[in-house]
């Protein structure tokens, strides 16, 4: 008998445990088991190549099960081959004989064989998530399902969990004509749940217009609500081919790892939109390019990218930001003085705080101009600590002791100051300086854009509000940020991020302090 033999095998017992506590249904694993059973683009913007980097993208473990052979390129499809179903079939035995697949996505299918193959697995397997991407043409016209194949792609549907049809494809399934516009898809994508029971994703990508909008739609009552939309921008390119197959790839990786269909489309969303708008670095082929899916990894390594990466954090948060009675009552100038004077008060505790914070980020920078910076930036919160008290404060009758958001925020900072790492430190800094600056800029352009009135009761504030220096001060600290996080370990770099996204809910909650605490 050899050692080897003699050792237990930590990783299946580790892999069992967990399977055994897994809720029904739902996998929720670090690194989930997607399987896809598409077709095969060999130009790799489309297909089961898509799938493949669409799960890795999202962090799942990717298999492929391949139920047809195309030829085509960004221009379009110069032939088809479908194996025998049967070889299809016993590519999927393969697969489940062997490994516990925690989701399923199904793409092309290309005959009325293959979806029974894939149908007669589905039903002896039950996989725990199963995306139906209902493939019918190619974004070049070019058929990938036979016509004689649709009523048999139909009746798969009930075995999905989600179905993520483009517009015309959400028409073929329903035998109704293509919705002309928007309110008319989510109609569609009603009554297509009501008929299968699965949850459909309804994708805007084919609307004219400036927006590109998507929909989560149950009629079971699985959502937040029947019909649950996602806004977003339409990014000008030709570059869209395999969005939809990479789109439903995505959704079953998140699904796995999330159990939660509206959190992973809020996750998938995002990385969409910077796969489309990143695709021209590709330059690959001369149709309807690819889309970049590890846009993501490149960005961190480049000048810049690290910090384009925390602003698509910032982008929720700013949102709520403005959305808050107290900015908008600092805006419009109906804000109630007491609320006022609490976050006044509130904001020179934090001051006092914050500087020590950045005095702990002076110690441990690099480099001596990345010292001075944080050690002037410490002072500087000291002095605008002071004026506070002396203008501001000193003629209001204001609550002095520490409340609560202000407390968790400043514990917040103070931990990451304890932890050691530098770029965590000026990664957790940095939305103070960020958010701050950004809302000072808007809320002074919005107030001179409506005449500057004279009465405003906090005008002078906002004439404060948006200062140079500091909005000067708010670059530096971005570009260290960025130089950090360049430099710092994929684990680092998670954790400066974590950081600095608790820190942004920290500045949500600060300005919503007043309203609740004051
Ligand atoms: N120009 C765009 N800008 C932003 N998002 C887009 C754009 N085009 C498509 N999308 C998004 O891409 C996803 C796929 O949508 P679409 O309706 O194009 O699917 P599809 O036609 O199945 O894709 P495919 O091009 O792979 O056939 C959706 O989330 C959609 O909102
Ligand atoms: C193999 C394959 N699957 C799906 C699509 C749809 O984009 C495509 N073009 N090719």
């Amino acid at each position: 008998m050899s050692s080897a033999s003699l050792l237990p095998a930590p990783a299946a017992a580790a892999g069992s445990l967990l399977e055994t506590v897994a809720p029904p249904g739902r996998t929720s694993r670090d690194v989930p088991r997607v399987l896809a059973i598409a077709g095969s683009d060999p130009s790799g913007g489309a297909g089961i190549q898509a799938d493949l980097k669409s799960i890795a993208a999202h962090g799942g473990y990717g298999m492929a099960a391949i139920t047809a052979l195309t030829a085509q390129n960004t221009t379009g499809v110069r032939g088809v081959h479908v194996p025998p179903a049967t070889f299809l079939s016993a590519q999927l035995d393969a697969v489940s004989d062997d490994i516990q697949v925690d989701a399923v996505k199904i793409g092309m299918l290309g005959d009325a064989h293959v979806i029974a193959a894939v149908r007669g697995w589905l039903e002896k397997v039950r996989p725990g998530v199963v995306v139906v991407d209902p493939v019918l043409v190619a974004t070049s016209g070019d058929r990938l399902l036979q016509e004689s194949a649709e009523a048999a792609l139909g009746e798969l549907l009930p075995l999905a969990d989600l179905i993520t049809p483009n517009l015309p494809e959400l028409a073929m399934l329903l035998g109704e004509p293509e919705a002309a516009d928007w309110p008319a898809a989510l109609d569609q994508g009603r009554r297509l749940a009501a008929r299968t029971g699965a949850t459909v994703l309804v994708k805007g990508g084919h609307l004219n217009g400036s927006t590109c909008p998507d929909a989560l739609v149950n009629t079971a009552g699985l959502l937040s609500a029947e019909v649950v939309e996602f806004a977003g921008e339409r990014i000008s390119t030709r570059n869209s081919h395999g969005t939809g197959c990479s789109l439903s790839s995505a959704m079953a990786t998140a699904q796995a790892r999330l159990g939660d269909w509206e959190a992973s489309l809020r996750a998938v969303k995002p990385w969409l939109a910077g796969a489309l708008r990143t695709s021209g670095q590709l330059e690959v082929g001369a149709g309807n390019g690819p889309i970049n899916h590890f846009h993501h990894l490149a960005q961190s390594e480049r000048k810049g990218g690290f910090a384009e990466l925390l602003r698509a954090e910032t982008v929720a948060d700013l949102e709520a930001i403005y959305g808050l009675g107290f900015i908008r009552g600092l805006a419009e100038g109906t804000l109630a003085e007491r609320e006022f004077a609490y976050y006044l008060a509130q904001d020179a505790i934090y001051l006092n705080g914050y500087s020590r914070v950045l005095a702990r980020a002076s110690a441990l920078a690099p480099t001596e101009s990345e010292q001075l910076f944080w050690a002037h930036s410490a002072q500087q919160c000291l002095e605008v600590e002071s004026e506070l008290h002396r203008n501001w404060l000193s003629t209001r009758s204001v609550q002095t002791e520490l409340g609560p958001v202000t407390k968790a925020y400043v514990d917040h900072l103070v931990a990451a100051s304890a932890g050691g790492s530098y770029a965590v430190l000026v990664a957790a800094v940095l939305p103070c300086f960020w958010l701050y600056a950004e809302v000072g800029e808007t809320l002074h352009a919005e107030y001179v854009a409506a005449g500057a009135q004279a009465g405003h009761p906090y005008a002078e504030w906002l004439r404060t509000y948006a200062d140079e220096e500091f909005a000067a001060a708010t670059l530096r600290a971005i570009e260290i940020a960025d130089d950090a996080g360049r430099a710092a370990s994929a684990g680092e770099r998670e954790a400066m991020i974590t950081a600095f996204r608790q820190s942004c809910r920290y500045e949500v909650e600060f300005f919503d302090a007043p309203s609740r605490h004051s």
